[in-house]
């Protein structure tokens, strides 16, 4: 029988336990007084977790914040804003660091990136190595850039449309511009000449693709259970399954190949072979080491080169491709919109014609249309491509969001564009595709101004997309070929709605159209 001593030393124990567990975090800590997504969520992050395992991570923060306004508890230790002011103003240009989360989901050749680098003192050198390289000027009067965008628009996606509306068959453009934008930010990083040809390499695409989606369905282990799979593996299991492991690698090695065969281009300035990207980070992890006064081990900084690249690669072309593929599909099914856009694509000088052009419109010419920009804008409000949440993590020693205070460091803070875009004080009838609510003639410029401040495609501050230029100039020049000379229409759309997920795409992967000459 246990004697007095031991018993007192239980029940301590005990009531330690509850007050650590439940007492304090129900009751007393700071966020007790933020509304909970679910009544358990201040004493365990089960309820968030299988909601995240059944895939509904949007969806449930974004009926918690209807319900609740605009900051939730989603779990003891995470909280979920949806406002600008005392919400994404605070936290992503306040200076609040990523979450372990992203390395734990996006890392690859066992290195981070500019993306997945959680200090922001680490990311800002590399962030200022590159930023330029990806500025609006830099990309509008590029020579490298101008070549890309003739050779992938003129040679390889005009008369592949071309010869689809001939022949009457309907043609996957999901899958295209998956290659498509491949394409175009590989040629970037590379040069033209190093670069993919997803467009025209039909099969190895597919391939490709296979092996870069096939994980998809397991990040959530990455993300909310990292441990999860090294426990199940000392057990002889697995919950991750080994051909995940064998694409991570076919990736990590396709990377690396890319990057080689940019190394040997390292010294050219012809625009079609010159690695732009590639060049500009290795020559100023160089000028870096240098000002540190060491000498660069060629080995490490190869696999943080090749890292960074397929980080861009990535982050770059699934992106764009699910855009563009949401900006297709509304304007198959709104033709009136489509025939508005066609009569603004023909003022511009040349016209894209096919067959007939050999030279493309100036991007800043195709930049300043406003119907373009305002379906463009519209498509990525609707069908953010990154709809889900951007962890940070609350600083030392305490901060206010959403009028609560003394909110504890270390609490994991996320907002997310699915919500952000869905207000319907700021964007009225928010589930409808309206281009119209960001045309200068049809609102007033304080209506404007705000639809501005709540759009969050891009995420902003330190940690904003550094690929959002060349993603809109890529994007709306595509745009502006295929509607100067095709006329679109659904064939089969089945499956269309996105899957409910950080970055996202149709769940039917694909979006079957027909496309007719004008
Ligand atoms: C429509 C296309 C695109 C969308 C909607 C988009 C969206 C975003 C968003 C929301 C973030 C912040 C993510 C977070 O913090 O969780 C981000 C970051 C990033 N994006 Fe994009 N992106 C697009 C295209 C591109 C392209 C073409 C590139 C090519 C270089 C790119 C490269 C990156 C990189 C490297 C980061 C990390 C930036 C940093 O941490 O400083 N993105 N993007």
């Amino acid at each position: 029988m246990p004697n007095t001593i031991q018993w007192v030393a239980v029940l301590s124990i005990l009531a330690a336990a509850v007050y650590k567990g439940i007492v304090y975090p129900a009751l007393i800590s700071p966020l007790a007084k933020i509304p909970n997504a679910h009544w358990s969520v201040p004493v365990s992050p089960v309820w968030m977790l299988w909601r995240r395992f059944r895939m509904q991570n949007n969806r449930t923060i974004q009926a918690a914040h209807e319900r609740l306004g605009p900051i939730v508890r989603l779990s003891p230790s995470e909280i979920s804003i949806n406002c600008v002011d005392g919400g994404i103003k605070s936290v992503y240009t306040g200076g609040f660091e990523k979450h372990e989360w992203y390395p734990r989901v996006f890392g690859s050749l066992g290195t981070v990136s500019m993306f997945t680098m959680v200090g922001s003192k680490p990311h800002s050198i590399r962030k200022r190595m590159l930023s330029n390289i990806y500025s609006k000027s830099t990309l509008q009067t590029s020579p490298n850039l101008q070549l890309v965008s003739q050779t992938v628009i003129l040679d390889r996606l005009l008369p592949l449309l071309q010869q689809t509306a001939e022949s009457g068959d309907s043609l996957d453009v999901h899958d295209l511009n998956q290659g498509l934008t491949m394409d175009f930010v590989s040629g970037y990083l590379f040069g033209l000449r190093n670069g993919t040809n997803h467009v025209q390499d039909h099969s190895y695409r597919k391939h490709w693709l296979h092996m870069y989606l096939c994980r998809k369905p397991f990040e959530f282990y990455h993300q909310e259970m990292p441990y999860l799979d090294g426990w199940m593996k000392c057990l002889g299991l697995r919950v991750i399954p080994k051909y995940c492991d064998e694409a991570n690698s076919m990736l990590d090695a396709w990377a690396l190949d890319l990057c080689n065969k940019a190394e040997q281009s390292l010294a050219s300035t012809d625009p079609a072979i010159e690695p732009i990207v590639y060049k500009q980070l290795k020559q100023s992890l160089d000028k870096q080491a240098a000002k540190e006064g060491v000498k660069p081990n060629r080995k490490h900084q190869l696999n943080d080169i090749a890292c960074e690249m397929y980080d861009q690669l990535t982050a770059g072309f699934e992106t764009s491709a699910v855009g563009l593929t949401y900006l297709m599909w509304q304007l198959s099914r709104h033709p009136e919109i489509q025939n508005r856009l066609r009569e603004e694509l023909r003022t511009l000088d040349p016209v894209i014609r096919i067959p007939g052009s050999n030279e493309l419109p100036s991007p800043k010419s195709i930049e300043s249309l406003p119907l373009l920009d305002a379906i463009i804008t519209e498509t990525l409000r609707l069908h953010a491509p990154i709809p889900g949440i951007q962890p940070r993590v609350t600083p030392e020693p305490s901060c206010s969001l959403a009028g609560y205070d003394n909110i504890p460091p270390g609490i994991r803070v996320n907002a997310q564009a699915y919500s952000l875009h869905r207000n319907p004080e700021v964007f009225p009838d928010p589930k409808c595709w309206q281009p119209k609510r960001w045309l200068k003639a049809e609102n007033t410029p304080e209506e404007l101004e705000e639809r501005r401040r709540w759009f969050w495609a891009f995420g902003s501050g330190g940690r904003m997309c550094v690929g959002s230029n060349l993603a809109l100039q890529e994007t709306k020049l595509v745009a502006a070929a295929i509607y100067s000379n095709f006329r679109t229409t659904i064939v089969n759309d089945d499956g269309i709605e996105a899957i409910d997920a950080y970055t996202v795409h149709p769940r039917g992967e694909k979006l079957i159209l027909r496309f007719e000459k004008v």
